[in-house]
């Protein structure tokens, strides 16, 4: 069944939801946008635009903004979740009993859930049962709110288990300034939209402690070389960590004057505290309870992840940013590519590929 042009529900009306919203109407969808505050969405009914979250962007006038959630997600043959990761069970749970089983769910939330240590794509199935991971796909990589909602050109992934239900996702988004591939890799492209979240606030510490191009470039690198690590014990394929949802959103969060974690991580690097980088960015900082869970599970795993521990002990046990950067500097001689095509190989030869 083809989505393009019927309802499709956006639930979450913060930057990355609105951008969404007004995306999908524009490329010929009746599009519901839902947002939890009364206040915030008679704003924007009122305005046609979301001046908190995204500012200058006009929304179509046919848009039904609400916070009803039943008049949202009544009769929705797509629901696309751009909520924060740490909401996204509540909603879900709350938006379910109004979504029927077999409707796509897009869900573009980039974090991992803290205590649980789960995927997003977990949570769901937890959720709403394995069965419904048929129609469920993740949309991930290098897309800032601000520049989708004003058509600057932009290539994105969608990711599902199913190939059918990640074409869908791609058919639904797709437009001439949005390019979206599929991939059947889903924990590769979960693993890589969250964790790139945690190295953007440490690059974030170092432009603001030292302004540093090359320090800035090492964290990068080394940051995509410990989060391919994991994701191979976790059973993603190394190579999706080389392309949109991997290094591409990681090149995007570490650069962009629009990213939230880069600009709280900048602010903690000049010395504020980690409460007062989060109040002065305002929106949502995934980095911080997603170093959190990336910590608990290179614990659990034995993986080493070096620049994920330092960020942990920056942010959650006071060790200042001078001192986690000489930490990192000051560790043991390693190689720096050999493990990682290791795992590549075995990766390989576990997944059946001849070599
Ligand atoms: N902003 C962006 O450019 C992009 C964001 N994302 C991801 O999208 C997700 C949402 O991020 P943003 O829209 O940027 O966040 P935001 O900070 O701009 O807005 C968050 C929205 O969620 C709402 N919210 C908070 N708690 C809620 C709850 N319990 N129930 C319902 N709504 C709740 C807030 O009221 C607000 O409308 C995050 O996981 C982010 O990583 C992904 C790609 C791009
Ligand atoms: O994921 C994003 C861009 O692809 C958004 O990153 P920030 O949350 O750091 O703004």
């Amino acid at each position: 069944m083809a989505v393009n042009g019927k309802h499709i529900t956006v639930l979450g009306a913060g930057s990355w939801g609105t951008a969404l919203a007004r995306h999908l109407a524009v490329n010929g969808s009746t599009v519901r946008l839902w947002g939890r505050r009364l206040e915030q969405i008679e704003e924007i009914n009122a305005f046609r635009e979301n001046k908190r979250y995204l500012p200058g962007v006009i929304l179509p006038g046919a848009m039904l903004v609400t916070t009803d959630l039943e008049q949202a997600l009544e009769g929705a043959s797509a629901v696309v979740f751009s909520v924060p990761s740490h909401t996204f069970r509540t909603v879900l749970r709350q938006a379910l009993p109004f979504i029927k089983a077999e409707t796509l769910i897009v869900n573009t939330a980039k974090g991992i859930e803290e205590n649980s240590n789960l995927r997003l794509s977990e949570v769901f199935a937890a959720e709403a049962g394995p069965a419904r991971l048929e129609h469920y796909a993740v949309l991930s990589g290098p897309s800032h709110a601000e520049e989708v909602a004003r058509e600057m050109p932009t290539a994105i992934v969608a990711a599902s288990t199913s190939p059918h239900t990640a074409v869908l996702a791609q058919d639904i988004f797709m437009q001439q300034n949005l390019r979206v591939y599929t991939n059947p890799d889903i924990i590769g492209v979960e693993l890589g939209g969250a964790l790139k979240n945690v190295i953007a606030l440490g690059t974030g510490i170092a432009d603001g402690l030292l302004g540093s191009d090359n320090a800035r470039a090492a964290l990068m690198t080394r940051g995509l070389a410990e989060i391919t690590r994991l994701g191979i014990v976790m059973q993603a394929n190394p190579l999706t960590f080389a392309g949109l949802t991997g290094l591409g959103d990681l090149i995007v969060t570490c650069i962009s004057r629009h990213s939230r974690n880069r600009r709280a991580g900048i602010a903690i690097g000049q010395g504020k505290t980690l409460q007062q980088a989060l109040d002065k960015v305002n929106m949502v900082v995934e980095g911080v309870r997603t170093t959190r869970a990336a910590h608990n599970l290179a614990a659990a795993l034995g993986i080493e992840m070096p620049i994920t521990e330092q960020m942990y002990q920056v942010l959650f046990h006071n060790l200042s940013p001078q001192a986690a950067m000489k930490n990192l500097m000051a560790r043991g001689k390693t190689r720096e590519v050999e493990e990682v095509a290791l795992a590549h190989i075995k990766w390989q030869s576990q997944q059946g590929i001849e070599l």
